[in-house]
């Protein structure tokens, strides 16, 4: 015999689900007011569900080592090469996917297209959205990265690239990109002029971020559904944040590569079942995140 229990508690109402000896004891929904220690420990028998997430192959901006954000820039030749390793990547692990989730940016569509199609997959339903963009560089867009340590110092450069609160100088309405940013039709679903973003810190990034997280995503995991996210190096730290549960300080030392794809096993409590897997060498892994952090030095 199987079953779900529906139990009250302080006000809570709690799923316990019985009977199967891979479930038994375990919340399907845990409460909130659970300690994430404690949804750990009744969820440890849980089915487990796969995610796999990707920053974008190198783009033209980043390339020159520009603050980019918003801006629709191209993938490079190298990114597109990135693109296509992160497809045959995916394809050598046997990952398939029934939904894609990507940004409004082209960089992040093109890789994810390119994943698509050397992996065979290229008919599943894609899902596109603002909330997944790069955080807004605001009035750094377009500046060069390492000119802009010099002028400023590296310190305060690291704290507008990964500091969690401090946002970036506002893009005023003279910004060389803002036309082409606010103006850009992909923008007419949303964000609502009330709140396009002037610039973004990576706090505001994940608070347009994490309700999609949680309100489209986690749904579609929960559903069996085999994910794929191709977004970018902040929008994807606010995720990785929220779900290693990595504090305000620890955050700013993480600095994601492009195009290499990384996998998390989360159970049915959206908890990471272990540390995030990249589907590449380590030492090409920790090179490619080393340079990413270096953006930011003079030089
Ligand atoms: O906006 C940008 O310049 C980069 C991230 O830059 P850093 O925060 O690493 O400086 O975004 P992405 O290439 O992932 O879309």
């Amino acid at each position: 015999m199987s079953g779900l229990l529906r139990l009250g508690y302080g006000g809570h109402l709690l799923n316990l689900c019985f009977g199967s000896r891979q479930n038994r004891g375990a919340f399907l929904e845990p409460p909130k007011w659970i300690s994430r220690e404690l949804q750990r420990k009744y969820s440890h028998n849980c089915e487990k569900f796969t995610v796999v997430m990707v920053r974008h192959g190198e783009s033209e901006w980043n390339q020159q080592n520009l603050f980019c954000g918003w801006y629709d820039a191209q993938l490079s030749e190298k990114g597109r090469k990135e693109a296509s390793a992160a497809g045959k990547a995916i394809k050598d692990a046997k990952l398939r996917f029934d939904v894609a989730h990507t940004s409004l940016l082209t960089r992040a569509q093109d890789t994810l297209q390119s994943i698509l199609e050397v992996t065979g997959q290229k008919d599943i339903c894609i899902q596109k959205t603002w909330r997944l963009n790069e955080r807004h560089y605001g009035g750094l867009t377009g500046l060069n990265k390492s000119e802009t340590a010099k002028k400023y110092g590296e310190e305060k450069v690291k704290i507008w690239r990964r500091s969690f609160d401090t946002p970036p100088p506002p893009m005023e309405q003279d910004h060389k990109y803002y036309e082409c940013i606010v103006k850009d039709p992909r923008y007419c679903d949303g964000p609502k002029p009330d709140e396009f973003p002037k610039s973004e810190s990576l706090k505001l990034t994940i608070e347009r971020t994490l309700p999609y997280w949680n309100d489209v995503i986690v749904p579609q995991i929960r559903q069996g559904r085999k994910l794929i996210i191709a977004a970018h190096g902040n929008s994807l730290r606010g995720i990785v944040k929220h779900l290693d549960q990595i504090s305000n300080e620890a955050i700013m030392e993480l600095n994601l590569p492009t195009g290499i794809p990384f996998v998390y096993e989360l159970d049915k409590c959206m908890l990471p079942l272990a540390p995030m897997k990249f589907l590449g060498d380590p030492e090409t892994v920790k090179k490619a995140m080393e340079s990413v952090a270096k953006q930011g030095k003079a030089k």
